[in-house]
């Protein structure tokens, strides 16, 4: 244990937003203080204590930790709080996180739990008093609705980073509303009157990122028969948004940083330096993080974007959502009356607020979409709820009974995959982080879909 009076080290622990829409006077929105003491290894001695919900412990800059410890990686973990407790989740270390002597990917902490990274040891200790975050004061965010803390809390900071051309990151599963956020920054903010342009870097070739996002002169490479300006330059006064970031090339990666923090490209193919007035909003459902630990993502990027972090958190962590969500959506999708009742039936949203939605509100929003397509009701029982223990059959030689459940997992994992992405393999690749002719050959195996690429 340390000895002598603890060290103090930074702290941050997250934006401590007050704004005129962030509301006050309820309960919700508290979260439970902690504090964290290293009791092992070069920075022993030093505390943290919260000031928000989460904090990452590493070795770089830019987490709300610094541990100076050459064994603790860039971002080795990250604690967060929320109504189930405290949990630690490794953020893909060298070393890996150990709770209490087990290695874990993540694990439910308790007070006096020993976290070891590396050489360092940090103690968790719940406190007596509790944090308040920010919260928008409505259940609605431009296209975003959401009447729960946590969705409250993300309004409130889109709300404030709309105010400024800071550069946002918004992180999340798929279909968590990224995109409609990086939306409803820009409508809110000082440029909504000029282009909002969206470049999709996990959908375009990786050698035509390039002059998608810069532009090209005539005759750049072959196939450029014209010049064609690019996203930084059409959106120009306005916003670009980089979907999906984390699958930008690492060969493209210093070319962006350098449009970055200069505000200059070159378009392809020529050494003219242009100035490009742009606000940046990324996504990404990847945590950067351990792309950075990894090597797939160079850390100088990362902190130039990662300048204001927005988690979107998915809806199986909000089922109180549901209802609204559900109203939306009926609306929307112009249901009748009749329609409307046999969803809203309490037994039916039961189910759903039960069901783990991998694809989050665009699965919710297919789901709704199918019942109204087939008029039939809405097959409940396939939604997979948030916990369900796989059946165990021990009348059958382990290996046999291990193959049965995964071969299970694998098919409803990708149904529910392709249900979220509309069916769009390309898409449904890059969410669920395999390759894509490797996915068509998992779907062909399920009867989901053919073998190969029918475009390949
Ligand atoms: N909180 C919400 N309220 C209402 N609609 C929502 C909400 N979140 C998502 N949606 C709807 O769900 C669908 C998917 O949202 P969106 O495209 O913004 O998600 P995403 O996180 O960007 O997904 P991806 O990473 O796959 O691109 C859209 O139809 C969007 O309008």
């Amino acid at each position: 244990m340390a000895s002598g009076p603890p060290k103090r080290a930074a702290q941050s622990g997250g934006d401590t937003l007050t704004h005129p829409g962030a509301r006050p006077d309820d309960s919700a929105g508290m979260v439970r203080r902690f504090r964290i003491e290293l009791v092992e290894g070069p920075a022993k001695g030093a505390v943290w204590d919260s000031s928000a919900d989460r904090c990452s412990i590493g070795s770089s800059e830019g987490n709300d930790l610094v541990v100076a410890d050459a064994t603790v990686s860039r971002f080795h973990c990250e604690i967060r709080i929320d109504d189930a407790g405290a949990r630690v989740r490794d953020l893909r270390s060298h070393n890996g996180t150990v709770v209490d002597g087990v290695h874990v990917i993540e694990a439910l902490l308790r007070t006096g739990s020993l976290i070891r990274l590396g050489k360092t040891v940090a103690r968790f200790e719940f406190g007596t008093e509790h944090n308040r975050l920010p919260l928008w004061e409505e259940a609605r965010f431009g296209a975003l609705s959401g009447a729960s803390a946590a969705m409250r809390a993300v309004f409130a900071l889109l709300s404030r980073s709309a105010e400024r051309d800071v550069t946002v990151l918004l992180e999340g599963e798929t279909g968590t509303g990224k995109s409609q956020a990086a939306r409803s920054i820009h409508e809110r903010s000082a440029r909504r009157d000029r282009p909002f342009v969206v470049v999709d870097c996990g959908a375009i070739h990786g050698n035509l990122i390039e002059s998608e996002l810069f532009g090209h002169a005539k005759g750049a490479f072959t196939g450029a028969g014209e010049q064609r300006i690019g996203a930084f330059e059409e959106a120009s006064g306005g916003t670009i948004f980089l979907d999906e970031i984390g699958e930008l090339p690492l060969d493209l990666q210093p070319k962006l940083l350098r449009a970055l923090e200069a505000r200059e490209i070159r378009r392809l193919g020529t050494n003219t330096p242009r100035s490009v007035d742009v606000r940046v909003i990324a996504a990404t459902h990847r945590d950067l993080r351990a792309e950075v630990n990894a090597g797939r993502f160079r850390a100088d990027l990362y902190f130039r974007i990662a300048v204001v972090r927005i988690p979107m958190p998915p809806l199986r962590q909000r089922p109180e959502d549901i209802p609204a969500l559900l109203d939306d959506l009926l609306a929307s999708l112009h249901a009748t009356p009749d329609e409307a009742a046999t969803l809203r039936d309490p037994r039916v949203i039961a189910r759903m607020t039960r069901a783990a939605w991998p694809g989050n509100v665009r699965e919710l929003r297919n789901y709704v979409e199918q019942y109204l397509v087939f008029r039939a009701p809405p097959p409940v029982s396939e939604l997979a709820p948030v916990s369900a223990p796989p059946p165990v059959d021990a009348s059958v030689p382990y290996a046999q009974a291990r193959d049965r459940v995964l071969s299970d997992f694998e098919r409803r994992y990708f149904e529910a995959l392709l249900r979220a992405h509309d069916g769009k393999v390309s898409r449904a690749a890059a969410a669920a982080g395999l390759d894509r002719r490797y996915l068509y050959r998992l779907l062909h195996r399920h009867g989901l879909g053919p073998e190969r690429d029918p475009e390949a």
